[in-house]
């Protein structure tokens, strides 16, 4: 689970009642935890079917290459001592597209792209993939977000990566022409989901709203509220994995 700062791992933390052990990498820092999965998806403790999923917890940094560096750190450690993740989920607060996304809401990608990743022409933006080479977009495991958006009430659409955070009505305009079916924007989902496309691992991510995309306007955020949002969406996150992978 990579979030960009320890205050969204933190908030993801205090979904998992199990108490966490740090583990020390190169590049990466985890807070190793575990939740209880399964076969009925339940969530009580008395189940001897159940096993405990490890669950990493990484504040992997702001922006879309810090993120993917410590990601890609975390997922080849996993990997070369034999215990590779299922799965990566960027997680964290972000901008909402108005009306489809307000403030405290929670969405779940099903389209991860990157909004600024090409070239300016006197025509307009070219994203790199018309460029000829590279990716602007993953897609999470449709039946992963349909599992996790029914488990967690969040909305599903996509979410942009960006550099720049977007602070004007012009600029959230353009984004929304150009990406009609955006709700959120973030600045890591993007490069987390390159880390884990480049070792073959799916992707999920998950913004909780703590500001309007538009107009900059620092006395709006609600970063309390997205943060809270954020704990409770991962309270309810075992279950819909384990009904993700038992389909
Ligand atoms: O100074 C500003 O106007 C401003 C507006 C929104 C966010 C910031 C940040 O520095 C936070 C970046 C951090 O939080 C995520 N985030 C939260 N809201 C947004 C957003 O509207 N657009 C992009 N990223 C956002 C982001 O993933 C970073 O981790 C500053």
């Amino acid at each position: 689970m990579a979030t960009a700062v320890p205050a969204e791992r933190d908030a993801v933390a205090r979904a998992f009642p199990e108490p966490g052990e740090e583990v020390r990498l190169p590049g990466a820092v985890l807070f190793r935890t575990t939740a209880g999965v399964g076969p009925s998806g339940t969530t009580a403790g008395a189940d001897p079917r159940r096993t405990a999923a490890v669950i990493d917890l990484l504040a992997a940094g702001v922006g879309p290459a810090r993120a993917a560096a410590a990601t890609g750190a975390a997922l080849t450690a996993a990997a070369l001592t034999g215990t590779p993740y299922d799965l990566v989920v960027s997680a964290g607060i972000g901008g909402g597209f108005a009306p489809g996304a307000p403030l405290g809401s929670l969405v779940v990608a099903d389209a991860i792209t990157v909004a600024d990743l090409g070239a300016e022409t006197a025509d307009g933006f070219l994203p790199v993939t018309e460029l000829g080479f590279g990716t602007v977009t993953h897609r999470p495991p449709e039946s992963l977000v349909r599992a996790v958006a029914e488990a967690t009430g969040a909305r599903t659409g996509t979410v942009l990566t960006v550099s720049t955070v977007t602070g004007t009505a012009a600029r959230a305009a353009a984004l929304r022409t150009r990406h009609p079916r955006a709700l959120a924007e973030g600045m890591e989902g993007f490069g987390v989901a390159e880390a884990a496309d480049a070792q073959g691992v799916p992707v999920l991510e998950v913004r909780a709203i703590s500001n309007p995309v538009g107009p900059r306007d620092r006395a709006a955020w609600r970063i309390g509220d997205a943060l809270a949002a954020l704990t409770a969406a991962f309270g309810k996150f075992a279950p819909a994995l384990e009904s993700w992978r038992s389909v």
